[in-house]
């Protein structure tokens, strides 16, 4: 008899999820699986891991969560702390697993791993749903090639052809029964940290957080301040749950039309859905440009005109470098896995353009540390603010000291984080690389 694998990736929820709702009507054995690939905890080659302390803190508590929320199903969550090429291959010759059930990929090296699964496995059954994005492919008004050059136009084109958004999925009702038996928390794994964080994962801690956010009034002043460097009430903080597909986009736009309905709509309601387009227009432009996304020159043919330093990059890391508000930034990363948008933009455009270092080993940074780390969204951004992505002005040179006066005028956040602890840089930097910390 053939059972069924389901692999979770960045789909850690059971409601408004298709792959699951599907998987759920299937009654032969079903197992679900997490892969932690040991590769995410080992330095590459911008010399940062893939998965910092903060991202596994957030993502280790998600997996908490969705594996007792399955319990009230009668299942589990079996973690692996190996890469899932390998545990797909285990349990297709241990277990006669012939369907997999894994969410649409839009990361490059994921859709490769799925690629190579189908390809050494002839009578595997993949089956996979939309599961990230607000409108299902089908749905767009082009083709994932005919994706527009610039958000602007994407936006107008959605917003004239308004695709409909599907209807929201209820948690499934029954699931099929386990194939093998609970397994415990791989030992090999790093040690989760039991220190209080910014926001906890999970999908409970997600819904909480959505009604919790559309039962204030902070949605009808959104646009007025979403761009302030601090404030847990200034933008919206889904990103980090929408990241690890604890909550989805279309559960988010639902609850903001039925906040309209109530409080009625302007201008910042109508930003909230406006910033959910920038993500929807990255993930769409990383199925567009695969493993550009990585590629020094973008998806130009100009390579830009930096290069490395580092003993650069570890003070733009650490926030040593000499501007205040990009070291209160750094801190505040470092310290707690989130930064704020604004914040975003200025540390990047000074690593580009004063520290004039390679934006990759800036977005590599980033993808260590942010909690929301989502591979499309944080490349696309540096590529956008690097001039090499899909910025009709070729890149973004922010004036560091008009945006201080403009969002921290009175230095309040600059000195909760001591960013004026400013350090020069050396014009000749020819120390060894990789630095020794
Ligand atoms: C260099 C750089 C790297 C970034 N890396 C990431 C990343 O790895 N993951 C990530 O989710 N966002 C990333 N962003 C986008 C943005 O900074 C964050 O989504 C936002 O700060 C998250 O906070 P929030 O949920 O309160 O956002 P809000 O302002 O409340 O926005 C609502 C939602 O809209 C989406 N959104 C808003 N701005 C953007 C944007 N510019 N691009 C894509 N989606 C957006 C997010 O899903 C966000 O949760 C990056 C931006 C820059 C400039």
């Amino acid at each position: 008899m053939t059972h069924s694998l389901y692999w979770f990736t960045n789909d850690l929820r059971l409601s408004d999820n298709a792959l699951i709702s599907l998987a759920a009507k299937q009654d032969t054995a079903l197992s679900f699986v997490y892969c932690v690939d040991p590769q995410w905890f080992k330095s590459n080659h911008h010399d940062c891991q893939s998965m910092g302390q903060h991202r596994w803190q957030f993502l280790a508590q998600s997996l908490q969560q969705l594996n007792n929320t399955l319990k009230d199903y009668g299942q589990h969550l079996v973690i692996y702390h190996q890469a899932a090429h390998e545990v797909i291959e285990h349990y297709y010759h241990h277990h006669n697993v012939r369907t997999l059930y894994c969410s649409e990929q839009i990361g490059y090296d994921e859709q490769q791993t799925l690629l190579n699964v189908a390809k050494n496995h002839a009578d595997l059954v993949i089956k996979q749903a939309n599961t990230f994005t607000l409108y299902d492919n089908q749905q767009l008004p082009f083709t994932i090639n005919e994706l527009p050059a610039t958000f602007s136009q994407f936006r107008k084109l959605i917003e004239q052809t308004t695709p409909t958004i599907n209807t929201l999925l209820d948690p499934p009702v029954y699931i099929a029964r386990p194939l093998i038996a609970p397994m415990p928390w791989p030992t090999t794994l790093p040690n989760v940290s039991k220190e209080r964080t910014l926001f906890a994962g999970g999908e409970k801690s997600a819904t909480d957080h959505l009604a919790d956010y559309f039962s204030s009034a902070n949605p009808s002043t959104y646009k007025e301040t979403r761009n302030a460097l601090a404030g847990i009430e200034n933008s919206t903080k889904f990103s980090p749950w929408l990241a690890n597909g604890c909550i989805s986009a279309r559960q988010i736009v639902n609850a903001l039309r039925n906040y309209e309905h109530i409080h009625g709509a302007n201008d910042s309601t109508y930003w909230i859905y406006f910033e959910l387009l920038w993500r929807e227009y990255f993930q769409l432009y990383s199925l567009r440009y695969g493993n550009k996304l990585f590629s020094f020159a973008g998806i130009t043919k100009r390579k830009p005109l930096t290069s490395f330093y580092p003993q650069r990059f570890k003070q733009w890391c650490t926030g040593t470098t000499p501007y205040p508000i990009v070291n209160a930034c750094m801190k505040q990363l470092n310290k707690t896995g989130y930064m704020s948008n604004r914040g975003r933009q200025l540390v990047a455009s000074c690593l580009v353009n004063e520290l004039k270092l390679d934006w990759r080993f800036g977005a590599a940074y980033f993808e260590q540390q942010l909690i929301d780390y989502d591979v499309a969204s944080n490349w696309g951004n540096w590529q956008y603010l690097a001039g090499v992505g899909a910025d009709p002005r070729s890149g973004r040179h922010f004036n560091l000291v008009k945006q201080t006066q403009t969002y921290d005028a009175n230095n309040q956040f600059i000195n909760h984080w001591q960013g004026d602890e400013v350090h020069a840089i050396d014009s000749l930097d020819a120390a060894d690389w990789p630095l020794s910390s």
